[in-house]
């Protein structure tokens, strides 16, 4: 469900894998042209859809799947799922491909399927892995988690190919969390890329926007090893690295004071919730903080930097 760059990129993936795939859209007649088309020219241009996707703008051929795999913007998983909630049988293995946290509710990905859909298996898929290098056949790996043990085994075995490595876990918090995080400190990185503030402030930014990723995956419960493995850090390495992340280039933009254009930029939704939660539970996370801010108009990114600069002197941890 979703026919963005991600959903079509991994409906490639699974096709590759050897699986029967219907790749469904809200918009009917895109969907129509795409199945023409063969392609999804708005999203991931110049990839031809594998024979074996078919595109599809009807909820019912989604229902009658074995596994589904979710994939629109964080904050519209809700409400795509409450559009397919009446049709799905229970137990069906419903795993969030969305990297954020739900605005209002400061629900995850994984809770909002249990909301939604309470019948459902959920899981969750996240890691270092650009649409358009998962479309083109690269070599990525990337995490698969689920409470339940068999299922997170079964996924991994089901969409794993030669070029698409799962790796199995049950810290669906942990793996939920890195992928939410890394998108604001994204933000930040590209703010520093914009900026002009040279290499060394990059790698600190990394190492300390990190350090917080680490703190509040502590607080909210996740494992070490999954805030160290693909889905954290390994994640954070990728999107911080340089323009091919939207979260990095929306960054940027707003470093060099230019417009930010109209790609989706998931930390811009999620830096809010994360600093409430944050706060909820007493967690330090100043680099986010700042993108929140400088976000919401509430301080310039120069002040963000000083202020960033200025904090007491303090043990590194
Ligand atoms: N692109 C990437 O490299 C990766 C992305 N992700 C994550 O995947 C998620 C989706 O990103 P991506 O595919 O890249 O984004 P895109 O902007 O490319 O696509 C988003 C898709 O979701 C659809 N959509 C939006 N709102 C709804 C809704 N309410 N109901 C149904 N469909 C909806 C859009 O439809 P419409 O066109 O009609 O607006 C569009 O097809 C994000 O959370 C992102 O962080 C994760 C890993 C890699
Ligand atoms: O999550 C991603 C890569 O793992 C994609 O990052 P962007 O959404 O910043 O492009």
């Amino acid at each position: 469900m979703g026919a963005g760059a991600w959903g079509t990129a991994l409906a490639n993936a699974a096709a590759r894998a050897g699986r029967d795939v219907v790749l469904w859209g809200r918009d009917g007649v895109a969907m129509a042209e795409m199945a023409r088309l063969r392609e999804n020219r708005a999203d991931l241009p110049g990839i031809a859809l594998d024979p074996a996707v078919t595109p599809t703008g009807d909820l019912a051929a989604v229902a009658a799947c074995d596994a589904l795999l979710l994939v629109v913007p964080a904050q519209a998983c809700r409400e795509a799922l409450e559009r397919l909630a009446p049709l799905a049988r229970p137990g069906l293995p419903v795993i969030s491909c969305a990297k954020g946290i739900e605005r209002g509710s400061r629900a995850f990905m994984s809770e909002v399927i249990a909301e939604v859909m309470p019948k459902a298996s959920p899981a969750v898929l996240s890691g270092p892995s650009f649409a358009s290098d998962v479309a083109a056949g690269l070599p990525t790996a990337v995490t698969l988690a689920a409470r339940d043990a068999a299922l997170a085994v079964a996924v991994t075995r089901a969409l794993g190919s030669p070029t698409l490595r799962l790796y199995h876990s049950t810290d669906v918090r942990g793996v939920e969390i890195g992928g939410a995080a890394k998108n604001v400190l994204a933000i930040a990185a590209g703010i520093v890329a914009g900026r002009r503030l040279g290499a060394s402030a990059a790698a600190a930014l990394v190492a300390r926007g990190f350090a917080e990723l680490m703190r509040f995956g502590r607080a909210y419960g996740a494992k070490a090893e999954t805030i160290t493995g693909l889905s954290g850090l390994g994640d954070l390495i990728l999107t911080t690295s340089g323009p091919q992340s939207r979260n990095f280039a929306f960054g940027r933009a707003l470093g060099a004071g230019e417009a930010a254009g109209d790609k989706l930029a998931e930390g811009a939704f999620t830096a809010g919730v994360l600093v409430e939660m944050a706060a909820a539970k007493g967690v330090d996370v100043p680099v986010s903080a700042a993108v929140d801010a400088v976000l919401g108009g509430r301080i310039s990114i120069d002040d963000a930097i000083e202020a960033l600069m200025a904090r007491p002197q303090r043990a590194e941890a």
